[in-house]
């Protein structure tokens, strides 16, 4: 039977024969999954030529397969379409589209592909975001189904062509209250008009997204990725989508999500992951000054500054003849060289003119040379030795490291762009002796992935999502522009929590160092996560760490749900706190100032908990954090302790404090032995 007639005009029934009627094309929709996945398990790779082909094609069956697994517990829709009537002229355009549309995670078909599901993804779901009262999109009726597991157990009309407003969905504050447990879920099914349209901006467009905590930046950026990748599928199989995060232990937060939305073939990494995993540890103005955009020029012209004034000609010899260039065209060749290409390819380049210089010289001899004999000139000894000494091969961590130990080669690299004092905090006070046993900083990786740049050619990907990008430097985010040099990127963050010493006052200067200065700004306001009561009094701390910013809004009141407790003693306060959150359901974030994180984890060693760490798994159901590790992560029941100590440890405490103040879900619990930050009194 065609998807059409399986979900007859429903409207005027009791709610329980609605039920009843949209669990059959559950089912059937189910099944036709289940058609759809034995049908490619079917599929043959012999068909391919080769083995290479039937291996590539094997591969290409084995994903598909996978992708239409049916997860029982993942609702295979969430949504329903309902068209108007008279909007017959519309549909025209629209094929073979059902009157009746479900919209879910993927599409699925039965055997005459009548679409029983359609992906939420597909241009025709949009509706389904965006459709209200004032602007039906050509729809009647907006369906929302509640699941409880794998069961439909729910569903809320909304009327679309009678005019008025609309009420606050419950399945989405359900969806918003549900506790939290293990990694992050999906917002598929409750994705908000102003969320839908960062999501569906166009492949070309950078986007970059100021939200307050908690108002779906993450969760955006990552349904992007699946929405740009179901959209342009082949180029960016291609090219690639990455996501680009604060820290492993975020990273493992956030995995899963892609993953229910069906995209598996997206790397997710940090900062270093792409730079390159330095830590030495460094003085924060040293780490700075590294992070300035300043450093490139310094850079480029520390590279450029290893070529030597040829002062020699070369002489080719082969057989009895000899060939000879003389000096002054080896320096007008160099010349004409410098600065057109990347230095890498320009030594090859170099080889080449050399080379065809020799040939030229064999042709007026009235030889006739031809393209290989050029290749073993550009190979010969004498050709490579001049190579070499005017044009030596580098690589970034010999020049890093000649910058930083060599005060002459610093000041003349740097000429007018740093002061004396900053290359005074540059320069290394006790160098290593080689760049090989160089100790280098993060700071220092982003300095070397430049270089590197410079060298060679980086390749861009198709893509970037950019998460907590307030914390990059300009170097770091140059490092990452280049990876979406041919491509865009969607960039996330919050302005109020930036807590690295380079952290940026202004998206805009971002977008320039990323490469990307037509990228749109827009800004999220509505918070998903944080109860009011919780976000107005970290809100306090915004006129010192964000003056410009306005205070951030909260869907759900809270009430309640704020408790500040100071105590005497920080371990029997810290117990009783926690063994009342035990008593609820949820997950629950105890986050202390890192150098309390062990004296915390010893007082509650009587309960089964876990110390995060950045290579940890966030899904333990009792975590200790270490401040310096919340970002981007949320409780359902958050016990911070020592505020004060929070602040005092780092530049910019408050804002870390901001952060670790916004990851609570359901109750934040602040315990205090000492006097609260003067912004909280
Ligand atoms: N439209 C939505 N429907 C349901 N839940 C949502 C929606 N938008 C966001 N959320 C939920 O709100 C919470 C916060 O989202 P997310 O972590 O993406 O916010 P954020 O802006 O990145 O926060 P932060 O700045 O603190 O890192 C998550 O649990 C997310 O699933």
């Amino acid at each position: 039977m065609p998807a059409h007639q399986l979900a007859p005009d429903i409207a005027g029934q009791d709610p329980d024969q609605i039920l009843k009627a949209e669990r059959a094309h559950l089912a059937v929709s189910r099944a036709a999954l289940t058609a759809m996945r034995e049908h490619a398990k079917s599929l043959s790779a012999n068909a391919a030529g080769d083995w290479v082909s039937q291996q590539i094609l094997q591969s290409l069956l084995d994903q598909r397969v996978a992708a239409l697994a049916d997860h029982p517990d993942t609702p295979l829709f969430f949504g329903r379409l309902d068209r108007a009537e008279d909007r017959a002229e519309d549909r025209a355009g629209d094929g073979d589209l059902p009157p009746t549309i479900y919209v879910g995670r993927r599409h699925v078909h039965d055997e005459h592909r009548h679409a029983l599901v359609i992906d939420w993804r597909a241009p025709v779901s949009r509706a389904f975001y965006q459709a209200s009262p004032a602007d039906p999109m050509g729809l009647r009726l907006r369906r929302r189904f509640g699941y409880q597991g794998g069961e439909l157990t729910a569903y809320e009309d909304e009327p679309l062509d009678q005019g008025g407003s609309l009420t606050t969905s419950k399945i989405l504050t359900e969806e918003i209250e549900r506790p939290r447990t293990g990694p992050m879920r999906d917002i598929v099914a409750t994705i908000q008009p102003d969320q839908d349209e960062i999501v569906r901006a166009d492949l070309g467009q950078t986007v970059c997204v100021q939200g307050a905590p908690g108002t779906g930046k993450t969760a955006v950026g990552l349904h992007r990725a699946a929405y740009l990748l179901f959209t342009h599928r082949e180029k960016l199989a291609r090219s690639g989508v990455m996501i680009v995060g604060p820290n492993r232990a975020f990273l493992s937060y956030i995995s899963s999500v892609l993953p229910a939305l069906g995209e598996v073939k997206v790397d997710q990494t940090t900062v270093a992951g792409l730079v390159g995993e330095h830590s030495a540890p460094e003085d924060p103005a040293v780490s700075a000054l590294k992070g300035d955009a300043r450093m490139a020029a310094v850079l480029k012209r520390a590279l450029w500054a290893h070529i030597v004034k040829p002062t020699e000609g070369v002489l080719v010899t082969r057989g009895s003849n000899r060939y000879r260039v003389p000096d002054y065209e080896v320096r007008e060749i160099v010349a004409s060289l410098r600065g057109t290409t990347r230095y890498g390819p320009g030594r090859a380049a170099l080889a080449q003119r050399l080379a065809h210089a020799v040939l030229v010289r064999m042709e007026q001899r009235g030889e006739s040379p031809d393209d290989r004999v050029q290749d073993a000139v550009a190979r010969s000894k004498p050709v490579k030795q001049v190579v070499d000494q005017v044009w030596p091969k580098l690589t970034p961590e010999q020049v890093l490291h000649r910058l930083l130990s060599d005060a002459d080669f610093l000041a003349r690299s740097a000429r007018t762009d740093l002061t004396d004092e900053e290359r005074e905090l540059l320069l290394w006070r006790k160098p290593p002796r080689s760049w090989r046993s160089a100790k280098w900083s993060a700071a220092d990786a982003a300095l070397l992935d430049e270089l590197a740049d410079l060298i060679e050619r980086t390749p861009s990907l198709g893509h970037l999502v950019v998460d907590e990008a307030q914390d990059l430097s300009e170097m770091q985010l140059r490092a990452l522009g280049r990876r979406c040099r041919t491509g865009s990127a969607t960039v996330l963050g919050d302005l109020a929590q930036g807590t690295t010493p380079w952290s940026t006052r202004s998206w805009t200067t971002v977008l320039e160092h990323l490469g990307q200065p037509s990228g749109a700004v827009t800004e999220l306001t509505l918070g998903f996560r944080v109860p009011r009561e919780i976000l107005d009094y970290a809100a306090r701390l915004l006129p010192d760490i964000a003056p410009g910013l306005a205070a951030p809004r909260s869907l759900r009141p809270g009430t309640g749900s704020l408790s500040v407790r100071p105590a005497t003693d920080l371990a029997p306060a810290l117990l009783t706190a926690v063994q009342d959150a035990l008593a609820r359901p949820g997950s629950i974030g105890v986050i202390a100032p890192d150098a309390l994180v062990p004296a915390v984890s010893a007082a509650l060693a009587l309960l089964d908990h876990e110390v995060l760490s950045p290579d940890t798994t966030a899904d333990h159901r009792l975590l200790v954090i270490p401040a310096t590790l919340a970002k981007g992560l949320e409780y359902d029941h958050v016990i911070v302790t020592e505020p004060a100590d929070i602040v005092a440890a780092e530049p910019r405490g408050l804002a870390r404090l901001y952060v670790v103040l916004t990851r609570a879900v359901t109750k934040l619990t602040i315990l205090h032995t000492g006097p609260l930050p003067p912004q909280l009194t």
